[in-house]
């Protein structure tokens, strides 16, 4: 039974042309009980700059039964077939970034289809933000030749009209670069102690430019919490929005 996403609204040779609002096109997740269809979870992705705390927000609604956290696949990324796609990407970006953009497509859209019967999906990023965010990033930084950037943009507008990738929320934790910057720096992950306080300056226009300024596709309601704050602070604001994240699923 294909479901009635509530996103797609995709034109036969642009990319996806949603609407930015709360109202949706078609059935949404809680009306499909009315029309007798398959419940289908509420799916949130939880968008952010390297460092913002997804993760941490992410294992704050762990605590709930009725969530599904879907973490980045960073053992994926970091040993395929032996090698480290991740590691490769932040030694030469120029060589690696359409590689690993290829590769990351593929696997945003196996989390987009993780199977669950838990009401609440916590997506860590989408397919979404691999395009507006990091492939716009690599092309307009000069590691993705024009023809590498049209085909993974022929593959996003392909895998977003004929793959059921719905999101009924994006999570935004909006903080500065230097930030999130600190925040990497102690985390120190191996594949990133290379990585620039300039690529964190980039990413966090790009997040600006898509959830903010809305200059790209935005799929769903856009929550921005305020991801500079202190853990305890952090905490606090994920309990104030709760409800809305879990979509009063407590
Ligand atoms: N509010 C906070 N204050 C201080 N440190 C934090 C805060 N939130 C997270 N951290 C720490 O910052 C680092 C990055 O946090 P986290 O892994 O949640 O970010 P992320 O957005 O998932 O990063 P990535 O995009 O690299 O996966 C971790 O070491 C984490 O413990
Ligand atoms: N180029 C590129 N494309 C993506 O879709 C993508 N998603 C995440 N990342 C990088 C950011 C962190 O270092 C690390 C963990 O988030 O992986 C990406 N890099």
């Amino acid at each position: 039974m294909p479901w009635l996403s509530p996103l797609r609204d995709v034109d036969n040779n642009s990319q996806v042309s949603t609407d930015s609002g709360m109202k949706s096109s078609a059935v949404s997740p809680s009306d499909s009980s009315s029309l007798n269809l398959p419940h289908r979870p509420f799916v949130v992705s939880v968008e952010g700059n390297i460092g913002s705390g997804k993760t941490t927000l992410m294992q704050y609604f762990e605590r709930y039964d009725c969530v599904e956290a879907v973490p980045e696949p960073i053992d994926k990324w970091t040993n395929l077939k032996g090698h480290n796609a991740l590691g490769n990407l932040y030694m030469d970006a120029n060589r690696w970034s359409f590689s690993f953009n290829t590769y990351a497509s593929l696997t945003r859209c196996q989390m987009h289809e993780t199977k669950t019967n838990k009401s609440v999906v916590l997506l860590e990023r989408s397919l979404y933000s691999t395009r507006y965010c990091f492939v716009e990033n690599s092309y307009q930084s000069g590691d993705l030749h024009e023809m590498e950037y049209e085909i993974l943009t022929r593959w996003f507008n392909y895998l977003v009209k004929h793959e059921h990738l719905p999101i009924d929320l994006i999570v935004y934790l909006k903080a500065e670069p230097v930030k999130c910057y600190e925040r990497l720096r102690q985390r120190h992950r191996r594949e990133e102690v290379s990585v620039p306080i300039s690529l964190i300056e980039d990413l966090h226009r790009f997040h600006e430019c898509w959830l903010i300024e809305k200059k790209y596709p935005v799929p769903a309601p856009v929550l921005i919490l305020d991801a500079n704050l202190d853990r305890a602070s952090m905490q606090s604001l994920f309990d104030e929005h709760k409800s809305k994240i879990l979509c009063g699923q407590i």
